[in-house]
């Protein structure tokens, strides 16, 4: 399926320059520049770091208070702008409102009927795909409010995939999932990212280290790191080890299952080191940040 996902003259479907919000004294983001391409990039950073507004102002939901911004091509700072972003906008943020007394199909067809899908019979086989997409055939027609906590985000996925939209945001999409559907939603996004822009928010490192073509790492409302899993990896290089015991001057020690410990930092002389993941590398780039005046 072509999907027209990118301006086609510079293949970034989201230019943000110098994105800056406050909400009162809390500088949320602060001057943020990055470009978003067909594929699915990830979101990483400690809680409050940013991710959640930096998302809502790509979905139009808020305005930057500084700052640039083009999204498929138009600036969501003028109705007609906001309006085309929105038509061609997946949406699934953290925390979706539902009308829990609508049932899975009611829900997704109200979404879709503010989608403008018109007609009747496309719009409810639009329902019933998407609703198929994230396994949820067996519950369409159950209530919301008798839905467990990942199957209410699977409504909310489902939600946010009517219409075959361009570009999609998912703040947290993973959350509440057991393994198995998680393992489901990642292949999904995978397929989702092929021709289309997947801005995903996550604190799942592997969900990253599999999916993700690129990840940004955002604390205290600034991009610490943007760069292929691999190379956020590859920050740690040299400075994962395991011994017998804890090591108090290690950034991150912890016991792992064998009994031994791994401990992320300045290794000791003579350490035996380790391949560093995705997550040795996002803790030694936070606490380089911390290092370095991080705080707002
Ligand atoms: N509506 C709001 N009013 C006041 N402060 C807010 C509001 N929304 C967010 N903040 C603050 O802005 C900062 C960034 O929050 P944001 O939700 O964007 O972070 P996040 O990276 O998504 O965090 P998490 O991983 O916990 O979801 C935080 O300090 C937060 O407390």
């Amino acid at each position: 399926m072509t999907v027209d996902a990118v301006t086609p003259d510079t293949g970034v479907a989201v230019r943000a320059t110098g994105l800056t919000l406050r909400y009162g004294r809390t500088t949320a983001l602060d001057g943020v520049s990055l470009t978003f391409g067909t594929g699915v990039t990830g979101l990483l950073g400690p809680n409050g770091a940013g991710k959640t507004t930096l998302l809502r102002i790509v979905a139009t939901a808020i305005s930057p208070d500084a700052g640039q911004l083009t999204v498929l091509g138009h600036d969501p700072r003028t109705g007609p702008g906001r309006l085309a972003v929105r038509r061609r906008l997946g949406y699934l943020p953290q925390d979706p409102g539902f009308h829990t007394g609508f049932t899975v199909f009611e829900f997704v067809d109200y979404v879709a009927i503010l989608k403008e899908l018109d007609r009747r019979r496309e719009r409810h086989a639009e329902v019933r795909r998407v609703v198929a997409a994230v396994g949820l055939d067996g519950q369409r027609r159950t209530r919301i409010r008798a839905l467990s906590g990942g199957m209410r985000q699977r409504v909310a996925l489902a939600a946010a995939l009517v219409g075959d939209p361009a570009l999609l945001i998912l703040d947290e999409p993973t959350v509440g999932l057991d393994p198995e559907q998680r393992m489901r939603f990642r292949e999904l996004f995978a397929e989702l990212g092929d021709g289309r822009t997947v801005l995903l928010s996550t604190h799942q490192t592997e969900d990253v280290m599999s999916l993700c073509r690129e990840v940004v790492v955002i604390d205290h409302g600034a991009v610490r790191f943007t760069g292929s899993p691999a190379d956020l990896a590859a920050l740690a290089d040299g400075r994962v080890w395991t011994s017998a015991g804890r090591e108090p001057d290690a950034l991150a020690s912890w016991r792992t299952g064998t009994g031994l410990y791994r401990h992320v930092g300045d290794p000791p002389p003579g350490a035996e080191l380790l391949a560093p993941t995705i997550e040795d590398g996002y803790l030694t780039l936070v606490d380089l940040a911390g290092a370095q005046g991080g705080n707002r």
